[in-house]
C-alpha cells in the first residue's frame, strides 16, 4: 500500500485477447505475475456467467500461484457463490451481469435485491471472505449495503469516466465524493472503478477516504503501446501524486 490507496490490477481483458483466437496466449495468470511485479496491491478477476473472458481454469491458476489478494468479481448466483466458496479468494465483489452488455451497466442493487443478497453476503463472509458490493454512488444503496453486513462497498466510476461535459463530469464527481464520506460514516470501507483512466484516476484517487482503485480496460490497453508493468507504475505514480494533493 502506498499513501494509504491501493491499486487492484483487473487482468480481464488480457483474457478478451487470449479468448479472441483460443489457445493459452496471451496468459492473463501471467499478466497477474507482472502486475505484482510492478507494484499492484491486489489482482481483480471477473468470472462471467458467461464465460467471454476470465475462465474456471484462470481463477484455479491465480488461486495456485497468485502472492498478491484476489478480488474475485462475480454475479449474485448460486454457481458463482459455490466457486468462490470452493476457492475461498481473499474478497468476492458482486457485480450486476446482463448477458447482452459489453461491459458492467451501472452497479449493484443492494437495496432491491436485499433478500436474495442477504445469504449470499452472510455465506461468504462466514467462509472467511471480504465481501463487496459493486454499486452506484447513491444513498439508498449504500445504505443497503451496511444493512446486508458488507464490509466493503465498490463505487461504479463508469458514468464519471464517460460523462460527455465537464459539467456532466464534475456532477458525477460530486456524487462519488458524497458517497465516499457516506460510506465512512456506515463504517463501510470504501473501493471506486470502472473505465478509469490516467485522465479520470487523480480525481477519485484524491479522495481521502477510497482505499482502492481497481482498474484493468484502460492499463491493458496501454499495455500494448508501452507495456503492462510501464502501464502499472504510471497509474500508481498519477494515484500517489493526487493523494499527496498534486491534482
Ligand atoms: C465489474 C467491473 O467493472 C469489471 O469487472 C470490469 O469492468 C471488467 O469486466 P467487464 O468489462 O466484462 O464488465
Ligand atoms: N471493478 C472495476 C474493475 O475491476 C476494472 O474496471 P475496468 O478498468 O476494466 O473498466
Amino acid at each position: 500500500m502506498t499513501n494509504g490507496i491501493r491499486l487492484g490490477v483487473n487482468i480481464d481483458h488480457v483474457a478478451t485477447v487470449r479468448n479472441a483466437r483460443g489457445g493459452r496466449h496471451p496468459d492473463p495468470v501471467r499478466a497477474a505475475q507482472v502486475a505484482t511485479e510492478a507494484g499492484a496491491d491486489g489482482i481483480t478477476a471477473h468470472l462471467r456467467e458467461d464465460r467471454r473472458h476470465i475462465r474456471d481454469d484462470d481463477i484455479e491458476r491465480l488461486m495456485e500461484t497468485l502472492t498478491l489478494p484476489l478480488n474475485f468479481e462475480m454475479a449474485a448466483t448460486a454457481e458463482m457463490v459455490g466457486i468462490a466458496l470452493r476457492h475461498k479468494p481473499h474478497a468476492c465483489c458482486l457485480v450486476p451481469e446482463k448477458r447482452e452488455e459489453r461491459t458492467t451497466e451501472g452497479g449493484l442493487d443492494a437495496a432491491g435485491g436485499f433478500e436474495h443478497l442477504k445469504p449470499i453476503v452472510h455465506d461468504l463472509g462466514a467462509a472467511g471472505i471480504r465481501v463487496s458490493l459493486f454499486i452506484e454512488a447513491d444513498a439508498r444503496q449504500l445504505k443497503a449495503a451496511a444493512d446486508l453486513g458488507a464490509p466493503v462497498v465498490e463505487l461504479h466510476t463508469g458514468s464519471y469516466c464517460d460523462a460527455e461535459s465537464e459539467t456532466e463530469r464534475a456532477r458525477e464527481l460530486e456524487r462519488i465524493i458524497t458517497a465516499a464520506a457516506e460510506a465512512e460514516s456506515l463504517g463501510l470501507e470504501c473501493h471506486a472503478g470502472h473505465g478509469l483512466t490516467y485522465a479520470t484516476v487523480k480525481p477519485i484517487a484524491a479522495i481521502p477516504t477510497i482505499a482502492e482503485l481497481n482498474i484493468g480496460h484502460f492499463l491493458v490497453g496501454e499495455a500494448i503501446f508501452g507495456g503492462l508493468p510501464e502501464a502499472i507504475r504510471g497509474m500508481r505514480a498519477l494515484m500517489d501524486e493526487a493523494r499527496a494533493g498534486v491534482l
